[in-house]
């Protein structure tokens, strides 16, 4: 249902792919990377909101996305009933029941000016805007950025119910990975640029270990396509991809990485 093939876009010091990245029908993806990687150009690239310089994309209607955004797009004087307003004659499908409804299920007060709302408060109104418009693929830009604990899980809650629908589908991307550990089905880690991996969470925690070295040096053919490889007073340790490590030395350890080590160390490159 969504798939890029070949997108590129380039900007003046910034080449986004050539990318591919196929995002499953029925899933939560997560998508994470370093400050930019360029997760935001590839969002704005699936809602049109850029014209990519070469490759294909193919997405579901546009009435058919909702999008959640760090911040809400609407102008900040309107009042949240005047949101719904607006937005309704542009979705077919509407219903501003249904926005009352979410509105009132997640307290967000509808006399209120949008420049007057929480941040919490402001994701929950794009959330509810989405699923009044009868969204089936949810789009989420940092959603949980700047959240407290409760808010995260509290989205982790609605994106839970939202995907009780097994036709619905969700990209969100975080910097929190521990969100994205919780929520997400599917992990896409984009760097520089390039999609590097997209698996299934637990396969891809299982695709790459840490290897924490003594005196024995690295074999010089998987140190060269180790990431993030640091050498200190006791040894040197590195992410390595899993299928590349052959026998361990007598004083290496091999553990499992955490998603955070894998931005991180990935970010670091070779
Ligand atoms: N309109 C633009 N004009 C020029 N450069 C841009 C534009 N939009 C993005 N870039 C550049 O593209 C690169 C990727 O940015 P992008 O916002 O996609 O990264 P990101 O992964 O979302 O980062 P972050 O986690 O910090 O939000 C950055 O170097 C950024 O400066």
């Amino acid at each position: 249902m969504i798939d890029l093939q070949g997108v590129t876009k380039h900007y003046p010091g910034f080449t986004l792919g050539p990318l591919d990245l196929a995002i499953e029908e029925g899933f939560v993806t997560g998508f994470v990377g370093a400050n930019g990687a360029g997760k935001t150009t590839t969002i704005k690239l699936l809602l049109r909101m850029a014209h990519p310089d070469s490759g294909t994309i193919q997405r579901p209607d546009m009435a058919d996305i909702g999008v959640v955004l760090d911040t809400p797009s609407y102008d900040g004087d309107w009042r949240v009933s005047t949101v719904g307003k607006a937005l309704r004659p542009f979705y077919p499908r509407w219903s501003d029941a249904r926005f009352q409804e979410l509105l009132e299920r997640f307290n967000v007060p509808a006399d209120r000016k949008v420049k007057q709302l929480s941040r919490g408060m402001g994701m929950k109104l794009q959330i509810a805007a989405a699923l009044a418009q009868g969204a089936t693929f949810l789009v989420l830009d940092e959603p949980t950025s700047g959240l407290d604990p409760l808010s995260r899980d509290e989205l982790a809650e609605i994106i839970g119910d939202f995907m009780l629908d097994e036709h619905r589908t969700v990209l969100f991307s975080s910097h929190i990975t521990s969100d994205i550990e919780r929520i997400a089905d599917y992990v896409a880690v984009i760097d520089k640029g390039q999609i590097v991996t997209c698996a299934e969470g637990s396969e891809l925690l299982g695709s790459y270990r840490i290897l924490h070295g003594g005196r024995t040096p690295l074999d010089p053919d998987v140190a060269a396509e180790a990431y993030g490889l640091r050498s200190h007073a006791a040894g040197w340790d590195a992410l390595i991809a899993t299928r590349l490590i052959g026998e361990i030395p007598d004083d290496a350890v091999a553990e499992e990485p955490t998603l955070d080590d894998i931005v991180v160390r990935i970010a670091k490159g070779h």
